[in-house]
């Protein structure tokens, strides 16, 4: 019997939740084009805001989840008003209509990490995979700068944008443009610049509920083109030392009671710079598993920075300024050796 209520639960949030239909106009402004995927409290689309032409992410509260969807929708809204960097999508509208909430933010281009890896099978060796973390690490920095933490740093939620072939190097999609230049600002990891001329201002769009204050332009940070990495959903992002969301059960998912402290996003760049490093890995068929320090063999620094922000050995990180520091040396080091190796060949 129990098992029926379940199921019959089951179908009628399937129902509730099921996607709008393409085409709808929501805010009399965002026609809704494709849906992008359905979360654990959002469904969201690809939309064309029809005000400024350009394209749009839309996120709608999922419905089966009443009030505490559209209580955590409120607060990514609040989150993105907070930060303002070029690599993340700023928030344009929070509306509501028909007693369905949504939420409007700039569409990151490109595509999420974890495509790139599964569906193309991108590989990255180990200085690629040490400059992603890199800008990556530039943009976290700048979360944790406003008092925040994202705490859901995975490669499904990094998008990276860039003309690749499904083994081209990332030196030629921009990661490599000389090092020096390619790791000083973080304002060079955003979009093309193209996409952002597209996105002007947030004062120039407007923010339907009057909430948000305008962002500058990210144009005006400036970027090198190529340089198209960006982090979105900031749909579990907290205050630095905020208590978990009443909103959000404590068995549902273990990372919203993760401590809202930089160090959670420091092990989740930890991880992410594990599943950049093993996509070069291949196994030996029919290995047993050796754990990823044999597996991978990683140079001596890296292991030791894994160690670090893994936290299985040596002090742990101070923050992203140490992560960042730490990185920059052993990026120059491998120019060093590659300055050497170009003279002798
Ligand atoms: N601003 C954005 N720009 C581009 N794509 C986006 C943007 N926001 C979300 N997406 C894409 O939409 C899809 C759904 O994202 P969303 O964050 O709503 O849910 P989720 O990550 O699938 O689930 P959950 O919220 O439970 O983690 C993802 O594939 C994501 O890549």
């Amino acid at each position: 019997m129990n098992r029926l209520i379940l199921h019959a639960k089951r179908l009628l949030a399937a129902w509730t939740d099921r996607p709008l239909r393409s085409g709808a106009v929501v805010g009399g402004r965002y026609r809704l084009d494709e849906p992008l995927g359905i979360g654990s409290y959002g469904l969201t689309y690809r939309a064309t805001d029809l005000l400024s032409g350009r394209p749009a992410a839309l996120k709608q509260a999922k419905p089966s989840k009443g009030e505490a969807a559209r209580e955590l929708l409120r607060r990514e809204a609040a989150m993105l008003e907070r930060l303002d960097h070029p690599a993340i999508p700023r928030a344009l509208s929070l509306l509501e209509e028909r007693g369905q909430l949504y939420l409007a933010s700039e569409l990151a281009p490109g595509e999420t990490l974890e495509d790139l890896l599964f569906e193309h099978g991108r590989t990255f060796t180990e200085t690629e995979a040490l400059r992603l973390v890199r800008s990556l690490a530039d943009i976290v920095g700048h979360v944790h700068d406003r008092g925040c933490v994202h705490l859901d740093v995975r490669i499904p939620n990094v998008m990276f944008n860039g003309e690749f072939e499904a083994h081209t190097s990332a030196a030629q999609v921009g990661f490599a443009s000389g090092d020096s230049e390619a790791h000083t600002s973080a304002a060079q990891v955003g979009f093309a610049s193209g996409e952002f001329e597209a996105h002007t201002s947030a004062a120039q769009v407007g923010f339907a509920s009057g909430e948000f204050e305008a962002h500058t332009s990210a144009a005006q940070v400036g970027f090198a083109s190529g340089e198209r990495l960006s982090l979105i959903d900031f749909g579990l992002a907290r205050r630095i030392g905020e208590p978990p969301l009443a909103a959000a059960p404590a068995s549902e998912d273990d990372r919203r009671n993760a401590p809202a402290e930089p160090a959670s996003d420091l092990l989740d760049l930890g991880h992410l710079l594990l599943f950049l490093l093993y996509s070069s890995y291949v196994p030996e068929p029919g290995a047993p598993d050796r754990g990823w320090e044999d597996e991978l063999e990683p140079a001596f620094d890296t292991r030791r920075l894994l160690r670090r922000l893994l936290g299985s050995k040596g002090p742990p990180l101070g923050g992203v300024p140490e992560l960042l520091t730490e990185l920059d040396r052993m990026l120059a080091a491998r120019r060093a050796v590659q300055v050497r190796d170009d003279r002798h060949r």
